[in-house]
Parts: C-alpha cells; sequence; structure tokens
C-alpha cells in the first residue's frame, strides 16, 4: 500500500494550457480514491503526474516515500513499474495472447519463465479468466479484456493501482462487474486505488474517498460515506445543479 501526496501542484503543459493551477490531494494508504470532474478538469494529468509520465511545473509530487520530482529518469522507469496502470482502452498487444499480455511487466522485469508462468495462472484466477490464457484480444469482450488489464497491472504486485476510465467504456452491467472485481481484490490485499472517473456510480460502489476537481483546482473533497445522499445513484443526481455542492455543508 502506498499514500499519494500533491502539494500546490501546478501543470501548464508546453503550449501555455494551464492543466492544474495549485492542486492539494492526500490519497490515503489503502484508500480507493475517486477523482471526479467535467473533461478538462485536469484528472487525467494528476494521473500522469502520479505515474511519473509528466513532471509538475511546481508543486511536489509524493507517492508513498517517494519525492518523484528527486528522481533521475533512471529511477522514475523503476518507480513506474511500482505503480499498476489500467487503461479506459484495455491497451492490450493484439499479437500476444492473454497469458502473453498479463506477463508483459514480469518479462520486463526479468522475472525467470517459471515464476512468470505461475504468476500468470494465478492472476488469471484471481480476475475470473482461467481457461482463456491462449485466446488473442480479438477474441474477447469488453469486460474481458478489461479483465487481462486487471490481471497485467497487478502482475508485478504493485502497492497502488492507477485507474483512468476503466469502465467508461464498458456497458453498464459489464462496468457493474469489473466495479465488483476490484473491490473484491480490494478485500483480497491491501492495495491503494486511484480511481478516475465520470461515473458517480463507481465511485458509490468501490471508492471509500472522493475528490472533485474542476479547472485544475480540487473543489471538494471527503469521504464517500459524507456525500450527500441525493447525489449517489437512485438518489436524483441527474437533477445536480451545477453549482451545487457534493457535499453536505456541514461535514
Ligand atoms: N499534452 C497536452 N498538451 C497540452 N494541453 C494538454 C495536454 N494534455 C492535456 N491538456 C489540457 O489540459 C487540460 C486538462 O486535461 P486532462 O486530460 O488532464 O483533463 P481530464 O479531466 O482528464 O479530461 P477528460 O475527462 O476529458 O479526460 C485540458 O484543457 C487539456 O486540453
Amino acid at each position: 500500500m502506498t499514500s499519494i501526496r500533491l502539494a500546490s501542484v501546478h501543470k501548464t503543459y508546453p503550449d501555455g494550457t494551464s492543466a492544474l493551477r495549485g492542486v492539494d490531494l492526500h490519497v490515503p494508504e489503502g484508500s480507493a480514491f475517486g477523482l471526479i470532474g467535467p473533461s478538462g478538469a485536469g484528472k487525467s494529468t494528476v494521473a500522469r503526474l502520479v505515474e511519473g509520465l509528466e513532471r509538475p511545473t511546481s508543486g511536489e509530487v509524493r507517492v508513498g516515500d517517494v519525492d518523484l520530482a528527486k528522481l533521475d529518469e533512471a529511477s522514475l522507469v523503476a518507480q513506474r513499474r511500482r505503480i499498476g496502470v489500467v487503461f479506459q482502452h484495455f491497451n492490450l498487444l493484439a499479437q500476444r495472447d492473454v497469458a502473453r499480455n498479463v506477463a508483459l511487466p514480469l518479462e520486463l522485469a526479468g522475472v525467470p519463465r517459471a515464476d512468470r508462468d505461475a504468476r500468470v495462472a494465478e492472476l488469471l484466477a484471481l480476475v475470473g479468466l482461467d481457461g482463456l490464457a491462449h485466446r488473442f484480444p480479438a477474441q474477447l469482450s469488453g469486460g474481458q479484456k478489461q479483465r487481462v488489464g486487471i490481471a497485467r497491472a497487478l502482475a508485478a504486485k504493485p502497492s497502488l493501482l492507477v485507474l483512468d476510465e476503466a469502465t467508461s467504456a464498458l456497458d453498464p452491467t459489464t462496468a457493474a462487474n469489473i466495479v465488483e472485481l476490484l473491490a473484491e481484490l480490494r478485500k483480497k490485499s491491501p492495495i491503494t486505488m486511484l480511481v478516475i472517473t465520470h461515473q458517480l456510480e463507481v465511485v458509490r460502489a468501490l471508492c471509500t474517498h472522493v475528490a472533485v476537481l474542476e479547472h485544475g483546482l480540487v473543489r471538494e473533497s471527503g469521504l464517500v460515506s459524507e456525500l450527500r445522499a441525493e447525489l449517489l445513484p437512485g438518489g436524483g443526481a441527474h437533477g445536480r445543479g451545477r453549482n451545487e455542492l457534493l457535499f453536505s455543508e456541514a461535514s
């Protein structure tokens, strides 16, 4: 498990776009932290900073004990391998079968063949893909592809999983099954999850904490249990006015 801390983070892209304008965020160890907000709010930028794919223009990004700004390129590459990432569009390699997709991070880490095979079998059972090891991505449903993506993200036993719109490309039933799988994984082994989503139902079903990002700033954050009840699915979330608070002012 690992915590994440962003302190006064600004990110301006080379073309002058100001994506983050002073973000403070604390993702506690072992939490499932939902990051929500409208398109362009800066959610993916936060993910890329945490993954070490981008550097902040100013401010500090810490993952566990590590201040990412202090790492040279080689250490950053090593750090990236400690983080599992699940993508919206799965990012599977079409020419590799399921087993070899899942094995990829283990190959990159130099894990011997026999250990890799054992770990892949364990992971496929964990995500409910027993028997599909030798299918190719084109022969899988969207939900099965995402199970492969999750197994691959977990292969190197990361203490942090970043899920960037991991259920957004799936139909509602399949998305709910994937959320259920993620919730079960959290119960089985302690892991911190940063869950980027625009789906409030994902936050409700999976997350312990949530922050709302808007125009590059954290507008609100808190425990999911403190989210105002009527904003959760089934409680009239669709009728929410744009400027209404997600959390009750008292909390
Ligand atoms: N590489 C880049 N170069 C320039 N501007 C960028 C780059 N990446 C993102 N942006 C801009 O930064 C802002 C935040 O983008 P970001 O992708 O982080 O938002 P988001 O909340 O993840 O949006 P979405 O929900 O649509 O994915 C947007 O204005 C976007 O156009």
